[in-house]
């Protein structure tokens, strides 16, 4: 039999490079989707929701994806020092910072050439997010790619100690703080979970009852743009915020009750600004963060202060692993009353 051969189908055939970073997914399009209009990465990401969301359901949701998919898709950037653009997506819709994905696309970039030739013992790789520029740093040694840090956008508490009503659980309070997505930090003992051990359904329960309050509650703004000036989601934490070189556990809940699998990329920028801000941890003290789902780990510091608009904030450093796990190409067929895709909880 001859294969890879296409199997019978209708209308597009989207092909993507799949990896994890710290168990966390990350579909990277290769090709089939169409030109991405607009004239910056944060335009191109409103045309993709407003014109192109049916390709995001297709490859994120079922039968293709699953209710925790998370995707990549490289456009170009108007920044002249980016290497590249990236839009990514996930079960609600398209995110403005994600680690986990940046950790991946270091390795992505080198391995599939998009960059320049590519130096060791690391080449740095500049990839343009929609909250901005963030710089990878690929280990590179005879040909192969390896660990991945990252330097990103400045991230800044937001709000700390701040009072909200949760239905079902009370008065609770939340921090707030921004890694290129703004998230509410809570310790999970506050719900009675542990974020090591509990149920992820128990999490995610508490996390999508905080996320709600404070959407609901909160007015939040962002001094670059609008755009950036929403609740990306909610991380439990196991309340090891004081330094120390044990790790310190958390999980986040984003986007629609999506759960990172990974200690994600931009909630330990957000957490290590946040830690910063409280004196809990000073200039390059190097903190290692736990996945509670997982286990795996990345690690993080916060390496210069700097300000964001008023804010004052700090340039994060976070380091991880990536790994590829296949390549697919996507069809559909246009009898199968599926094909727009369906989520299952
Ligand atoms: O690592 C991160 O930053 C991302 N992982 C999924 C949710 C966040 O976007």
């Amino acid at each position: 039999m001859d294969f890879p051969k296409l199997p019978p189908h209708d209308g597009p055939v989207l092909s993507v490079v799949d990896m994890h970073t710290g168990g966390e997914p990350l579909r990277i399009i290769i090709s089939g989707y169409p030109t991405v209009q607009g004239d910056t990465v944060l335009a191109k990401r409103r045309y993709v929701r407003d014109h192109l969301d049916h390709l995001r359901k297709l490859l994120m949701f079922e039968p293709r994806g699953h209710y925790d998919m998370y995707g990549a898709l490289l456009v170009e950037s108007e920044i002249p020092e980016a290497d590249l653009g990236v839009l990514f997506m996930h079960n609600e819709g398209y995110s403005t910072m994600c680690g986990h994905a940046v950790i991946a696309l270091g390795r992505f970039a080198i391995d599939y050439g998009l960059v320049k030739t590519p130096t060791s013992p690391e080449t740095q790789i500049n990839i343009h997010c929609p909250c901005g520029l963030v710089k990878a740093f690929v280990e590179y040694s005879n040909g192969k790619t390896g660990a991945v840090k990252f330097h990103s956008v400045p991230a800044f508490a937001f709000v700390t100690d701040v009072k909200i009503t949760v239905p079902g659980y009370g008065e609770i309070t939340v921090d707030i703080s921004y890694g290129g997505a703004l998230y509410a930090f809570v310790n999970a003992e506050i719900f009675g979970l542990d974020v090591n051990k509990s149920q992820t359904r128990d999490l995610v329960d508490a996390a999508t009852a905080v996320t709600n309050a404070v959407k609901a509650q909160v007015k939040l703004y962002h001094p670059v743009s609008e755009d950036l000036a929403f609740l990306y989601g909610t991380i439990l934490t196991d309340g090891k915020d004081d330094f120390s070189d044990e790790p310190t556990a958390n999980v986040c809940v984003f986007a629609d009750a999506q759960v990172d699998r990974s200690p994600t990329g931009s909630g330990v920028t957000a957490r290590i600004a946040l830690q910063y801000h409280k004196g809990l941890i000073g200039l390059h003290k190097t903190r290692s963060f736990k996945s509670g789902t997982t286990g795996t780990i990345f690690t993080g510091k916060a390496i210069q202060e700097t300000k964001c608009g008023e804010f004052s904030a700090v340039v994060v450093e976070v380091a991880g692993h990536a790994y590829y796990s296949g390549i697919t190409s996507f069809t559909l067929e246009n009898e199968d009353t599926l094909k727009n895709g369906f989520l299952l909880r």
